[in-house]
């Protein structure tokens, strides 16, 4: 179980993180969103004992980070969003430089690298120097290097960041198997779509504050309301008054209260009218869209 207690941070007049709380449940999935400077990384950072002046603590399975930073460390596998790697050395040869940083040695710390490596998908391509190595397998052998000690919990910050559908797959793959294996997982990034995917709770960070924490089921309650759906090369904003409307890709997001009622009314509405929808359905909201309620601005510009 990791407790996070108000935590806050600034860097001089910068204040990246405001009294900060959740808890993360042992073996879970946790997922923090939020769009560019919103302070993911830096709480990152505290979690994993990095960031030395913070008010507030964490406390991971007893031990707090303010006060038992090593302890903490022995715990976490910390993924950071920059490549952390020795380009001119072979993958093995990485390895085995964060082993050691990691107190292992000998025997032991050659089998972790042969388990590591298989984990990540690059047995074959141990002595091959990091060079050679294309943006997705370096990605996967920077996690990889966090992963020697064998940590219970692993914090990645934003690991999809620049890298092909592909790779971000293997990332994906060797994450569910961190979560097959019982490992607790912290994932930021800011695309909506992967943690949704992958993550049991999901944190909305925003300017330095959590605006919501919890089951996407959750969310969806308290936010979920579904819409309208409505697309057609002949339906314009005019067919659709008196309800409030909004656009949305090539048509429009009807708000009501009943719209269950509503679909039922603009069917009869664009058969009297002889109008032809190309689409017409309920829309529930994606995480995307609960962020844009909570915020008012999108996660992303595109
Ligand atoms: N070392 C630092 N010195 C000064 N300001 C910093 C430092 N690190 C982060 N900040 C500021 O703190 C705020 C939060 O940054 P942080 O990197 O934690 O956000 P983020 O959500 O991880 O963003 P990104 O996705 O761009 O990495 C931003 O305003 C950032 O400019």
């Amino acid at each position: 179980m990791i407790e996070v207690a108000q935590v806050s941070k600034s860097y001089g007049k910068i204040q990246a993180l405001t009294n900060i709380e959740f808890t993360i449940d042992k073996g879970s999935c946790f997922g923090l969103v939020g769009p560019n400077g919103a302070g993911k990384s830096t709480l990152m950072k505290i979690l994993a004992g990095i960031l030395r002046h913070f008010e507030g603590d964490v406390v991971v399975d007893r031990f707090s980070v303010a006060k038992e930073k090593q302890a903490v460390k022995q715990l976490i596998g910390y993924i950071p969003q920059e490549l952390c790697l020795e380009e001119t050395l072979t993958a093995r040869d990485n390895l085995l430089l964060f082993g050691r940083l990691y107190g292992l040695s000998g025997k032991n710390l050659n089998n972790r690298i042969d388990n590591v490596l298989e984990k990540i998908g690059l047995t074959e391509r141990s002595k091959d120097t990091v060079l050679d190595f294309s943006g997705g397998m370096k990605r996967r052998l920077n996690i990889g290097c966090a992963l020697l000690h064998d940590p219970a919990i692993v914090i990645m910050d934003e690991p999809t960041v620049g890298i092909d559908p592909q790779s971000r797959n293997s990332i994906f793959s060797i994450i569910e198997q961190l979560k097959a294996d019982g490992s607790t997982i912290i994932y930021s990034s800011h695309y909506m779509e992967e943690v949704e995917q992958l993550c049991d709770r999901i944190g909305l960070i925003d300017k330095g504050v959590l605006l919501e924490n919890g089951t996407m089921n959750r969310l969806m309650e308290k936010y979920g309301t579904p819409s309208l759906y409505v697309s057609g090369d002949t339906i314009e904003a005019e067919h659709l008054h008196p309800y409030q409307i909004a656009p949305k890709g090539e048509g429009y997001l009807v708000s009501d209260a009943e719209p269950l009622a509503t679909l039922e009314k603009l069917l009869v509405r664009f058969r009297e009218l002889g109008l032809q929808p190309r689409r017409l359905e309920l829309y529930y909201p994606k995480l995307e869209d609960i962020f844009f309620q909570l915020t008012g601005t999108k996660l992303r510009d595109n």
